[in-house]
């Protein structure tokens, strides 16, 4: 669907909702439609732009300025949880549920670390079978807050590839692993390197090999959410500089990404819900037995593009318990009642 059929349609949802009474205060868009009515006396909003006076964002501004930040977010935050599933497949053990008396320990920065806290473990501990995890638990999962870290730090949504020229270049020929990063240009004369970069330069900045940094991340090929239990400080900052920060999945400098709070929570929620609930299984093999899981390091199994996702693959999602079902189908029931109410159409699956 074109862009501004789908991004314009909801804009004439809203107003035919605001036209026939309905309030919209609840959305940017209808708030913006009755605020620019009241105060653009001759109602010239069409087209692009602002309005004579100023201000006020006309049709196609509105429309686009809402439907950017619907798209910004949602095929990143999708493609993280998908890659997260990937992910857990791959490396079981960040889900084990780890007894005492077994001590796995290993030397990370010249510390010995124990394998304690495992996602499992944590979410039983803190959760228990009774309900969902919720936000208020975030400061008590600490191992699912490192498990959406690692997560941004091994598969960006909107990664530079691990070799800038050739991607660059496949980018003109539209080859499948392109990934394009996301351009700025430089505002001044600057010297990097011993290189000028001139002013008014496009540059990419290459989220991948900051994240694969053998000097920032041990072992940076393995998905070890572990790391990021040491120091809790590093966060998602655009305005904190590089060493205080924990990735750079959400980019940096002014158009630092603005949904980044946002995507965190979403990431969490989603990602603690179904190491709750769920037990991930990959497809045996019919002659081996063995289970078969993507390799989430392997590029041929992403999508190219700005933005990453992970190609379809199978895999199998059991519930835990007859108590998790239970769970989960009356939060199941609750969840389609607020879609009635928000007038949207019930899952009939
Ligand atoms: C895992 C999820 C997400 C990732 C990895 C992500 C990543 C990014 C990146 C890399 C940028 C460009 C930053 C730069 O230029 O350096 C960006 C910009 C942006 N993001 Fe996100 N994003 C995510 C989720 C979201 C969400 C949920 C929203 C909105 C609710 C959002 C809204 C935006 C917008 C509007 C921009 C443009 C900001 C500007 O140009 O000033 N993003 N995002």
């Amino acid at each position: 669907m074109p862009e501004m059929e789908l991004y314009g349609g909801f804009l004439t949802k809203i107003r035919a909702d605001h036209e026939s009474g309905v309030n919209r205060a609840d959305c940017f868009v209808g708030r913006h439609l009755k605020a620019r009515e009241s105060s653009v006396a001759t109602g010239v909003t069409s087209g692009r732009g602002l309005t004579a006076c100023g201000g006020w964002l006309r049709d196609t501004l509105l429309a686009y300025s809402a439907g950017s930040v619907l798209e910004a977010g949602s095929d990143t935050t999708s493609s993280s949880i998908i890659s997260c599933v990937m992910f857990m497949l791959r490396y079981p053990l960040v889900l084990e549920k780890v007894r005492q008396s077994i001590s796995a320990s290993y030397e990370y920065k010249g510390l010995t670390c124990t394998f304690r806290n495992k996602a499992r473990e944590e979410i039983d501990r803190v959760v228990g079978k009774d309900r969902l995890p919720t936000f208020e638990d975030e400061k008590n999962l600490h191992y699912i807050v490192a498990i959406v870290k690692e997560v941004l730090r091994c598969r960006p949504p909107l990664p530079l590839g691990k070799t800038p020229h050739y991607l660059l270049l496949s980018y003109q020929l539209k080859t499948p692993s392109s990934y394009l990063g996301v351009p700025h240009r430089s505002t001044e004369d600057t010297i990097y390197n011993g290189y000028l970069i001139p002013k008014g330069s496009l540059v990419f900045g290459n989220v991948w090999a900051l994240h694969l940094d053998p000097s920032r991340f041990e072992s940076p090929m393995e998905f070890n959410p572990d790391r990021w239990m040491l120091d809790c400080t590093l966060q998602s900052d655009g305005s904190k500089s590089g060493k205080k920060r924990d990735h750079f999945s959400f980019g940096w400098g002014r158009r630092f990404c603005i949904g980044s709070h946002i995507a965190e929570g979403s990431l969490f929620i989603a990602i603690a819900r179904i190491i709750w609930g769920f037990n991930l299984y990959g497809p045996k093999d019919s002659s081996t037995g063995a289970t078969q899981v993507p390799d989430p390091w392997d590029e041929d199994n992403f999508s190219s593009g700005v933005a990453m996702s992970a190609l379809p693959f199978n895999v199998a999602f059991e519930v835990r318990s007859f108590k998790h079902e239970e769970v989960i189908e009356n939060a199941f029931r609750d969840a389609q009642e607020h879609w009635d109410i928000s007038g949207l159409a019930r899952d009939k699956r």
